[in-house]
């Protein structure tokens, strides 16, 4: 197949026509496979989990102290007698009287009949009977946790699609379980594209440059939830680049590289892809990353999206059209992306006609308000400008410019503290 202008995948997109035809190219869903919960984290839930128990399963003290039943009498009582000592793991059998009470330790199941706790702090002991200073304080049912006041037993307590964090490990673990049936991860095979790039650890020729590209894709899509396949860099020659997505369709959900997608005479991702499948669209109105070709490979119709080879435009496009793919490609539902407002600290120019993407750093101030000024230069090879950003600033397409205190869109980055 030759390319022509005419072609219909000559058109510029929008960022969102262009989000759109990236998610319709996950078509298969993948495979489920169950692991143990230690081996789960970052993966998707397969399928809902609904509660098989109550979780508290006994309503349990929430304080060290006393257990005892706070009758509409129980402040005429001035004394109390102490009946024994309840630790966690152990249960009381039988109901205390109306001027009982029993030493309980926080989360020990509450005894028959007693509905409040009162904290050790507020108690005084004489011979086998408890005196509680202040008992005006006391409120009847406090410092007590209902059974199943957490997660109720045939609660939904995650749903398909869920991404198992930090958060959903303990959950899914307070529930008894230690397996979990999840979704595959979506193999993403990578190349790096292009002669002058040369692989770290290696020495660098004069006019070389080592490859960023693939490191950062590695890290993104391990970010992602993918499994990232390294297939290394290809020169810049049109037999090796059609053999090698050939090869890389048989073994990946989604084939990324990067470089070579532009205009110059060493630019053959678009012609081999035209060659080893199809070439959806290659122009996308936004900054960095206008050069960006997208289709399918093979048979199989494999998802292949070639980003440029500047290492900001690599990581901006990723972020913003690659990643929601990947979601889809794991079976969860496309949110958009969280965004943020704030005002704008400076001057901020701008290219009508693409939705540009600075890379910002924003802040808040002692009244809640947001801010952001950007990282500095903004050219599309200056990656250390996304290891300064937190976050990207989304400037709209019909904008030149911004100026100090009007507000802009961000996207936040994901970074650990
Ligand atoms: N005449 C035109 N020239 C260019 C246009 C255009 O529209 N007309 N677009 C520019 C834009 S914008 C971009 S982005 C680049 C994208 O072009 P390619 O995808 O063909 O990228 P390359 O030329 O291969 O590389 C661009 C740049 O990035 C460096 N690079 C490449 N791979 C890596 C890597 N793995 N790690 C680190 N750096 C890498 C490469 O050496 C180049 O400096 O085209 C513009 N030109
Ligand atoms: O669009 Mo290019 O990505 O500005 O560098």
């Amino acid at each position: 197949m030759t390319l022509s202008c005419f072609d219909l995948g000559e058109r510029m997109l929008t960022v969102d026509e262009a989000r759109e035809a990236i998610l319709a190219l996950a078509v298969s869903s993948l495979a489920h496979e169950t692991l143990p919960l230690c081996e789960a984290h970052g993966r998707v839930l397969a399928e809902s989990v609904v509660s098989p128990i109550d979780v508290p399963g006994n309503t349990n003290a929430a304080m060290d102290g006393i257990a005892l039943q706070w009758s509409s009498e129980a402040t005429s009582i001035s004394s109390w007698r102490r009946v024994g000592q309840l630790f966690a793991g152990q249960q009381y059998p039988s109901p205390l009287a109306a001027d009982e009470c029993l030493g309980i330790t926080t989360g020990a199941p509450m005894p028959p009949g007693a509905d409040t706790v009162i904290m050790i702090e507020q108690l005084e002991e004489h011979d086998g009977r408890v005196v509680i200073d202040r008992p005006e304080t006391v409120k009847r049912g406090q410092h007590v946790r209902q059974a199943g006041e957490d997660i109720a037993r045939g609660q939904l307590a995650l749903a398909a699609g869920t991404r198992i964090l930090a958060a959903e490990l303990g959950l899914l673990a307070s529930l008894g379980f230690d397996r979990v049936r999840v979704i595959r991860r979506p193999r993403v095979a990578l190349f790096s594209t292009g002669n002058e790039v040369t692989a770290p650890g290696t020495p660098l020729p004069p006019a070389g440059i080592y490859d960023a590209n693939r490191f950062t894709l590695q890290g993104l899509v391990a970010e992602h939830g993918g499994e990232p396949i390294d297939l290394g860099i290809l020169p810049d020659d049109q037999d090796v680049l059609v053999d090698a997505l050939e090869k890389a369709a048989d073994q990946a959900d989604l084939i990324i590289t990067s470089g070579g997608v532009s205009v110059g005479e060493a630019d053959f991702t678009r012609t081999a892809l035209a060659e080893v499948g199809e070439l959806d669209f290659w122009r996308i109105a936004i900054r960095p990353g206008r050069p960006l070709a997208c289709g399918t490979l093979g048979a199989q119709r494999v998802p292949f999206l070639g980003l440029p080879g500047n290492p900001v435009a690599v990581m901006v496009t990723f972020l913003e059209l690659v990643a929601p793919l990947l979601s889809r490609l794991q079976g969860r539902d496309i949110t958009p992306l969280p965004i943020l407002s704030a005002l704008a600290e400076h001057d901020m120019k701008s290219r009508v006609g693409r939705v540009d993407y600075l890379r910002g750093i924003y802040r808040c101030d002692d009244k809640g308000q947001l801010s952001v000024r950007s990282t500095g230069a903004q050219g599309s090879g200056i990656l250390s400008s996304m290891v300064m950003a937190n976050c990207l600033i989304e400037i709209s397409a019909d904008r030149k410019s911004v100026t100090p205190g009007e507000a802009v869109t961000l996207h936040p980055l994901y970074r650990l503290p």
